[in-house]
């Protein structure tokens, strides 16, 4: 691992981490390196690197390597994103006769469309094509079981018409998605935002991308912005009437795209305050936060070997912005907050539960 050389926004912060991880091993432990450090750490640092050629190279210096694997996946799930476009335009146009408990279910609807939309990435895949082939909306039931965490009920507590903390019916309330992968992924944290905005559940909805390509699939600006015009320029009536739809709530505000380095950095998120306190007040201004996807929760709880039973709160180990929920499938060896003997049962019968993208969670940690 060495150090960074290419002048960039963030050299000065990697190169002092690259520090930090070397002064944690002892005299006969060598060099930080790969197979050894913690995988976290080389895992960012190699995306890093990846970005460190790029930059090296004009007039390439601003290359996606990986923007044609995200553009395709996006392609690839054409039929799904214009079956969830469709299902929400219709929703949207009957929203006003939904009863609360009606409200509610399409609520969670959405949120699971986001949780299975993050088996969708192409770094589990190593590149290979990760699209969303069969209509979600309709297999929402049989992957219910596969929800190992489940704390939608908070969420709902958190956000629903008339909610205790409600003082005044005209307040903001800010929904921030700190975003995953782009293509099929995205559209899905899109249309969750939509339907978070025309239910009135949220009056602003923050996004939070990357600054520089990450983790193959994760969604840059650029995407994010590809994606709307996509959309927009469709020929079917429903996906381009999301696209404008989009484009408008970005125009007047109702949504909001943020980058910041520190997403691309290898910190766990208990150090944001610290190493990014901009950020950290940015984000205190959510009434509620999602956490998309496995690599945000492998920083959530800091990538560390817990058991399996830790309570969430503890893992976060101090980061609590405002009330939060990770949305992710499990991709990575970690988790918390299971019941005991859930987590040994599932190893016993599925010795890779953990890493498939099979199960999926919704863990909150709620108000302080
Ligand atoms: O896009 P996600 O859900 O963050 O998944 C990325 C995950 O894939 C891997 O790169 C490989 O499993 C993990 O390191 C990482 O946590
Ligand atoms: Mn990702």
């Amino acid at each position: 691992m060495i150090p960074l050389v290419e002048k960039f926004a963030d050299t000065d912060i990697w190169n002092q981490y690259l520090d930090y991880q070397q002064s944690l091993l002892g005299e006969t432990d060598g060099k930080a390196r790969w197979f050894f450090s913690p995988w976290l750490f080389v895992e960012c640092y190699m995306y890093r690197r990846i970005h460190e050629a790029i930059i090296q190279s004009p007039p390439i210096d601003d290359f996606d390597v990986f923007k044609e694997s995200k553009d395709q996946n996006f392609f690839e799930s054409q039929e799904s994103v214009i079956a969830l476009c469709t299902y929400l335009q219709e929703l949207i146009s009957t929203l006003e006769v939904l009863d609360e408990n009606q409200l509610k279910n399409e609520f969670f609807k959405f949120l699971q469309i986001s949780l299975w939309g993050n088996k969708c990435d192409l770094s589990l895949s190593g590149g290979e094509t990760s699209s969303q082939k069969t209509n979600i909306i309709t297999s929402l039931g049989e992957l219910q079981a596969f929800i190992l965490v489940n704390d939608m009920e908070h969420l709902w507590a958190l956000l629903r018409p008339g909610k205790e903390t409600e003082t005044d019916s005209a307040a903001a309330v800010r929904v921030a998605i700190v975003l995953d992968n782009s293509g099929f992924e995205l559209v899905t944290d899109l249309v969750l935002a939509h339907f978070l905005l025309s239910s009135r559940l949220a009056t602003e909805v923050h996004f939070y991308g990357k600054t520089i390509p990450w983790f193959v699939s994760d969604t840059t600006r650029r995407d994010f912005t590809w994606l709307v015009e996509q959309a927009k320029s469709s020929s079917d009536k429903y996906l381009s009437r999301c696209g404008l739809d989009w484009e408008s709530y970005l125009k007047v505000g109702k949504w909001v795209y943020h980058d910041h380095i520190f997403w691309t950095l290898p910190h766990e998120f208990c150090a944001m305050s610290q190493v990014a306190p901009d950020l950290y007040t940015e984000l205190q201004k959510a009434h509620l936060i999602l956490f998309k996807g496995d690599l945000n929760y492998r920083k959530l709880t800091g990538d560390r070997k817990w058991e399996f039973t830790v309570p969430f709160h503890q893992a976060l180990n101090g980061f609590h912005p405002a009330p939060l929920c990770s949305i992710r499938t499990l991709k990575a060896e970690i988790q918390v907050g299971l019941q005991p003997g859930q987590g040994e049962e599932l190893a016993a019968s599925e010795p890779s539960w953990l890493t498939t993208g099979k199960y999926g969670i919704f863990q909150f940690d709620g108000p302080l």
